[in-house]
Parts: structure tokens; sequence; C-alpha cells
């Protein structure tokens, strides 16, 4: 970034060109600039000493995607021997989830939830009409419940809703009515109170007592008036919407605002649903502060404050979030002890001094499913199999990077163990061309402004500045993207469906 006017859109700063460094992390920026051959020599602070260079295994296929089961070409580090394509691991975690139950539509056992702690469940059963809608002959107006042609002599009494059927009327009788109210039999027609009127004697006339619309034609007449109304107008059947046992909904259906008042409507107390996955999260690390200005080598918490409302946007249930020193005792017990379906770590994914996580998943004799993913940032991600139904995902510390494990690894994962459907993929014209990694697949946040997405700056690991302005994640493949280049796209969950529905 360097043109001040470049920097907009809620000061997260849209890329205007594709060459700018900026718009690569350091490292990244590096490879490109050192290696003529534009494959990159790998990362510089990665790369250990006398280690093969990274690009001397097989080039990846075109569109980035390799088998699950191949070993990486980066070879030169001991954690991305194993590493997966960015569309494989997304796979290996989404079939993860379903193992054991062997239903791919039901990964988990249904609980019946009440309506008022269903929302954002997933029905675990088609949502079938407990009854007709409307469960009788309904006025869809205030007005005048009429019967046979006009002019009608009107009962006294009229009929409101939520009460008792009223007697039968007889041709040429009418009686008063509101929306909602059953008609009383033999009806013919509602006629609204607009298009209606009493005359001295107290009968009623289907014509409005002024002309409320301008002159028409001689011979032209106006639905609903004139001395008949048409047979059924504004009544609603009974069963107009469904027959009781008709199914209203499949399993597998998201429970919205919308499907709440569905169910209601058509009878429902309880909904059968799929459970919320729950999801510990262990925050590792010795340098993190929960409060206050970073001082003397310690910086702020971001990870602990940001992924459990995105955990439940995802559908998972957070049962609780735990700062674990930077000890491998203390993390071997905090996964032993923990009975979540989902732990999900942050930090220690690498291999430093500190960095725990893959010694004590030895240590558990956990089965690793991703161990790397060809991905930046995040790479050094993972998902193990701890027991039976438990799950690890490890995030990498670097906050970009541990977002990217998040939509890479436990979208797929909690999505599946809550019996959510996949989004549909789809694609936007990237408005600047995006700057490949060589090798990996990259997200880079990007707003969307129109029918495009402009990349933003601010992309690099350690950064949240780009994706905190962001709608979305473009999926960068290897070698990058030319201007205009039609781009898969991953929603961000505030983006596509609001704050109230997916963080609830
Ligand atoms: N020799 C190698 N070193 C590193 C490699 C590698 O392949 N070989 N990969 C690098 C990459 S890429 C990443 S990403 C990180 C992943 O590191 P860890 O998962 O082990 O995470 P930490 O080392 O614990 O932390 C990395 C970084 O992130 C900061 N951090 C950690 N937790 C938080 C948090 N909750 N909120 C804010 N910031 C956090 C931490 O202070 C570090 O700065 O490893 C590279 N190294
Ligand atoms: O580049 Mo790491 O992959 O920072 O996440």
């Amino acid at each position: 970034m360097n043109a001040p006017e470049a920097r907009a859109d809620k000061g997260a700063g849209v890329t205007d060109d594709a060459e700018d460094p900026d718009d690569l992390d350091v490292e990244e920026a590096l490879a490109l600039v050192n290696d003529p051959s534009g494959r990159g020599p790998g990362d510089p602070a990665r790369a250990r000493a006398g280690a093969p260079r990274r690009g001397d295994g097989p080039r990846p296929a075109a569109d980035g995607r390799s088998p699950a089961t191949r070993p990486s070409r980066h070879d030169d580090r001991h954690d991305d021997r194993h590493a997966l394509s960015w569309p494989a691991a997304r796979a290996v975690a989404e079939r993860a989830a379903r193992r054991g139950t062997g239903s791919p539509a039901a990964p988990r056992a249904p609980v019946p939830v009440p309506l008022d702690a269903a929302l954002g469940l997933t029905l675990a059963a088609p949502l079938t009409a407990l009854t007709d809608l409307p469960s009788f002959d309904t006025s869809a107006m205030d007005g005048w419940a009429v019967s046979g042609p006009g002019p009608w002599a009107v009962r006294e009494e009229g009929v409101l809703a939520g009460h008792a059927e009223h007697p039968p009327l007889t041709d040429g009788e009418a009686v008063r009515i509101a929306t909602g109210a059953r008609v009383p039999p033999d009806t013919t027609a509602v006629l609204r109170s607009e298009h209606g009127h009493t005359d001295d004697n107290g009968r009623l006339h289907a014509a409005p007592p002024r002309p409320a619309a301008p002159p028409r034609p001689p011979g032209a007449s106006r639905a609903g008036t004139g001395s008949t109304v048409a047979h059924g107008q504004d009544i609603r059947p009974r069963g107009q919407e469904c027959r009781s046992g008709e199914q209203l909904l499949s399993a597998g259906t998201l429970v919205t605002p919308a499907v709440l008042g569905l169910a209601a409507a058509a009878g429902y107390d309880t909904l059968s649903t799929l459970p919320r996955p729950r999801v510990e999260v262990l925050v590792l690390g010795d340098e993190l502060l929960t409060g206050g200005l970073p001082h003397d080598g310690l910086i702020r918490d971001a990870l602990g404050p940001m992924l459990p409302p995105w955990l439940r946007a995802l559908g998972a249930e957070v049962t609780a979030v735990r700062r674990v020193r930077d000890d491998a005792q203390t993390l071997y017990k905090a996964i032993t002890r923990s009975g979540a379906d989902v732990v999900l770590t942050t930090g220690g994914t690498a291999a430093g001094p500190v960095d725990h996580v893959h010694p004590t998943l030895r240590r558990i004799g956990a089965e690793l499913l991703v161990d790397g993913v060809e991905v930046r940032p995040g790479h050094p991600m993972l998902l193990a199999r701890t027991k039976e139904n438990q799950y690890l995902v490890g995030l990498p510390g670097n906050p970009l990077a541990a977002v990217s494990g998040l939509l890479t690894l436990a979208e797929p994962l909690l999505r599946t163990l809550a019996g959510r459907p996949a989004p549909e993929p789809y694609t936007m014209p990237l408005r600047n061309a995006v700057q490949g990694h060589p090798h990996d697949t990259r997200l880079v946040p990007v707003v969307l402004r129109g029918d495009v997405a402009l990349p933003l700056h601010y992309n690099g690991p350690a950064m949240l500045r780009g994706i905190a302005a962001a709608d979305a994640l473009a999926v960068v493949p290897p070698g990058g993207t030319r201007p205009g280049q039609e781009t898969e796209l991953l929603d961000l969950p505030w983006a596509s469906g609001g704050i109230g529905v997916c963080f609830t």
C-alpha cells in the first residue's frame, strides 16, 4: 500500500495494484522478488538451513487441487510433508464429521427443542404440517361476509377473529367480519369495508359511498364493487397453504426466524433438531493479555474474543474458552479432560520450543487427519481425531491464519456435525489482479461492491484489519488471478446472514 488514496472502504484499504508487495505478506513478497523463476524460494523464516528448495517436487494440478492422499511437494519443512491441498483438506474435515454414523443426512442423534431455543439449529426431520393451513375458511379482509348477490341485510352481531363458529348465513344476508375471523357457513364472499356501504335502511351495497378512483369508461366495472362480489373473493379457504401431513420443509433446513414462525403456525411446540456440536476453545500462549495495552513483549489475545461468536455462527455451542499456559503437561490435561465434541486450539501448531500441539497429539495417540494445508495464511493448521467422536482443530496463532483455519477445517467439520447444508459455492470477478502464492491457495479479504469484489490490503497472517472490514474471503488459486477473473468467494457470517440470525 503506497498511495493514500488507495486506502478506502472502512479503512482497510482496497488493493489497486497486483504488483504492490504490500498486498502480500512479507515472506511472500520476498519470494517473488528473490526468485526470477517466479516459483519463490519458500519462506525464508521457515526453511531450514540445507533443506531442499521448495518447488522441487511435482507441480500442482492446474486448479490447485491435489488428492488428499498425495504427499505435499513442500518437503523442506517437516510439518508440511503431509500438507493437503485446500479443497482436499476441506473435504477431509467434512468426511471426518460423517464418520461413525454412516449417515450423511443425520450425523448425530436428534433432540427435541422448544421453539424459542431452536433458532440456528438444523431440522433433524422434515417439518410436516400438523394441521391444515388455514385450519378453517378465513376472511382475508375487514368487511362483511356476504351470501349471494347484494344488496344484503346486515346482521347485528359481527364476527371477530378467535371466536367460535357463527351461525350460517342465508342468501341475501351479510355480517360484519374481521380479518382472520372464520367465515360463517354458506358465505360466498367477503366484501371489503372500503368496497361497501350501507344505505339509510341499513342495507349493504357493494359500492363505495364516493368514487374513490378516476372516472372509468362507460361499461367498465371494478372488481369487488357493483351489486355482486366474485364468488370466494377475499376468503382464504381451509388448506390453501397446506393440508395436514404435507411436508413443508425438508430435514437439514436451518431454523431461521421464518422457520420458527411457520412451525408455530403449523402446530409445533418443539422441533426435532440436531444438537449444536459442543466446542471447547483452548487459547495457548504465555504472551497473551486479556486486557489493556500491549507491553513488555506481551500482546492482546485477539482470538479469545473473536472465535466464540464466529463458532456459534458456524453452528457450534461454545462450552468454554480456556487460556492454557505454554506447558506440554497443561495442554495434555486440557485436551484429555475435555468432553467437548470438538477441541479447538489456537497457537502452538508450528515447531517452536513451546509449540506443544503436535507432541501432545502424538502422546495422546491421536489420529492426524490433516497435518498442514497448502493455503496462505494458515498452512500449519491441523485436524486430528483425539478419541471416538472427538476432534481437535489446531488453528495457527497468527490471527488471520487462525481465521483461515477456522474456515478451512472448522467450518466444514462443524457444519456437517450440525447437519447444515454446504453453502452453494459462488464466484465473482475480482476488480484487481491478486498476486498468487507460487504453490498454495491464498485466502484474501475482499469487499463486495456491486457485482465485483475488491481485494483488501492488510491481509498478512498477523493482521485482522482487512478481514474486519471484509464481506468475504476470495479463494485465490496458486499463481494468482487476473483483473476481472471470476474467483470463488467464502461468505463471512456477518455479511451473509446478519448479526442477529447468525451469532446467537
Ligand atoms: N520454523 C517454522 N516456524 C514457523 C512456521 C514454520 O512452518 N516453520 N510457520 C509459521 C506460520 S506460517 C505460522 S501461521 C505460525 C504458526 O504458529 P503457531 O500456531 O505455533 O502459533 P504461535 O507461535 O503460538 O503464534 C504465532 C503468532 O501468533 C501470535 N498469537 C498467538 N496466539 C494469539 C492470539 N490468541 N491472539 C493474538 N495473537 C496470537 C503469537 O504471539 C505469534 O506472534 O508459525 C510460523 N512459524
Ligand atoms: O503464513 Mo502462516 O501460514 O502465517 O499462517
